[in-house]
């Protein structure tokens, strides 16, 4: 297996547009590039509340945009997570090779069934770096099983129907995450439609449990964090707390 172990606990995916509808609804932009400038800000500041409140994992997603503005956000997010949460870039393996040319620390990329394979990835982005990997169906548990040296963990969803991502597999359900969580050699990152109250139902199942509108779209991401957190370490075993840069096991 891979040695890039991901840390266990909270994983925040980022949706800068839908930070800009909910923090900056009425708010009106000259250009792209003031509109992009303000979607970073509010993504970064996003970042550094949910990680001081112990969020261990962040990935960028921001779907549809130029390289410049994410490699932009990429480096922002960087100086709020090094040293303390890992960041993850999501299907971009060139801006997640720029970036970390350009001195940002990046623990590795998320790449999907329909983005570069993860042996090519793996030869781009060398033995040190994550690779995280969509899973939804049992074809692709027995791939990302074959896979399990080149692979870090598996994002496995949804849990259920979400807004976020309409393209999304059909809902696995409870039931559904937990026994493909069983069947992979590799961790498992449960997402799709994740709210608060679930966590501590996922959390003794899975490795880490990522949200992207639970958080993105709170009035109060801080305290939702905070919540999300202690309710994953409650439901883990006694003695483990996972928080950024704080892993107990
Ligand atoms: C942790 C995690 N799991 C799954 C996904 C979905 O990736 P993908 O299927 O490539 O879809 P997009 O996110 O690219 O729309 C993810 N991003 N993160
Ligand atoms: C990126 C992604 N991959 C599968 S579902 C999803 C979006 C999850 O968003 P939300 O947590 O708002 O349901
Ligand atoms: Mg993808």
């Amino acid at each position: 297996m891979q040695q890039n172990s991901p840390r266990p606990g909270i994983y925040l995916v980022t949706d800068p547009p839908l930070s800009l509808a909910t923090h900056a609804p009425e708010r009106h932009f000259r250009s792209e590039a003031e509109r992009h400038s303000a979607a970073i800000d509010l993504t970064t500041q996003l970042v550094e509340t949910v990680v001081a409140a112990g969020v261990s994992t962040v990935q960028l997603r921001w779907k549809n945009v130029e390289a410049r503005y994410f490699y932009d956000l990429s480096l922002a997010v960087s100086d709020v997570t090094a040293g303390t949460a890992d960041l993850i870039i999501n299907d971009r393996v060139d801006v997640y090779l720029a970036a970390r040319e350009a001195g940002a620390q990046l623990a590795g990329v998320h790449i999907g069934q329909t983005d570069l394979h993860p042996s090519s990835v793996r030869k781009l982005i060398g033995q040190d770096a994550q690779i995280g990997w969509s899973v939804s169906q049992p074809a692709e548990i027995v791939e990302a099983n074959r896979l399990a040296d080149v692979i870090d963990s598996a994002g496995v969803g949804v849990l259920r129907a979400t807004a976020t991502k309409t393209d999304a597999p059909p809902p696995l359900g409870f039931d559904g995450i937990a026994r493909l969580a069983d069947e992979l050699k590799v961790p498992t990152t449960a997402i799709g439609g994740i709210k608060t109250a679930d966590i501590a139902h996922l959390a003794p199942s899975v490795h880490n449990i990522a949200v992207v509108s639970a958080l993105v779209a709170s009035p109060a991401p801080g305290q939702e964090a905070r919540e999300m957190v202690r309710l994953f370490n409650h439901a883990r075993q006694p003695g483990e707390t996972f928080t950024a840069n704080a892993q107990g096991a």
